[in-house]
């Protein structure tokens, strides 16, 4: 497992990308990235701010920039959680196929809505109703995170700690099934 590529978290907001890719990185001792926290960082200001003074297409090409950077670096094996619109840009869905174990965590709109119900770091929740625009995103991007992943796992009924255990045993599977010979 200690060779596995880089492992890329993606799914909607709230799926738990950031809480569980930090999971898994304390498990196999691995670096643990945020694409939301390295943007924020090299810009000296958060999303929010971004969004406004740059758009999202300002967000986006910051985003694209960063998974390049994470993703191209040949020795590196990360842990990466990305965020919620990764999918959004096919440039970023082809970095995605690339050399990357690509792990779709699943949730709920109705999870989605619980879990981002208290933050107000997610400029795409401010405008109108949450809900909604969740449902909404969730129609266009499901298909694009499907297209994308190596493996699917559901997070809604199980705590972050089960989650990354399943992420864990269903890397592994993955991983030794495609080492061992023919
Ligand atoms: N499996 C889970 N069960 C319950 N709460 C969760 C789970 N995964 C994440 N959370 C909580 O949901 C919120 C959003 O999680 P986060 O990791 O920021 O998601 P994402 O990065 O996918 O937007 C956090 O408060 C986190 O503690
Ligand atoms: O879904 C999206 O387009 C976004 C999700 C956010 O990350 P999380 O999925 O970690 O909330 C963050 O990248 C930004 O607010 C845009
Ligand atoms: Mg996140």
């Amino acid at each position: 497992m200690k060779n596995a590529p880089n492992i890329v978290l993606v799914g909607p907001m709230g799926a738990g990308k950031t809480t569980i890719g930090r999971l898994l990185s304390q498990t196999l001792e691995r670096e643990f990235f945020d694409s939301d926290r390295v943007i924020e960082e090299k810009a000296g200001a958060d999303i929010p701010w971004i969004f406004d003074k740059e758009g999202e297409d300002g967000f986006r090409r910051r985003e694209t920039h960063v998974l390049q950077e994470m993703l191209e670096e040949p020795e590196q094996r990360v842990v990466l959680a990305t965020g919620g619109g990764i999918v959004m840009r096919e440039e970023n869905r082809a970095l995605l196929r690339k050399e990357t174990m690509v792990v779709y965590l699943y949730a709920s709109v109705e999870q989605q809505l619980h879990r981002t119900s208290k933050s107000n770091h997610r400029p795409l929740l401010k405008k109108g109703n949450p809900k909604e625009t969740l449902t909404n995103l969730f129609k266009i991007r499901d298909p694009l995170y499907r297209d994308v992943a190596s493996l699917i796992v559901e997070t809604d009924a199980r705590h972050p700690r089960a989650v990354a255990n399943k992420v864990l045993d269903a890397i592994k599977n993955q991983f030794e099934n495609s080492e061992s010979p023919v």
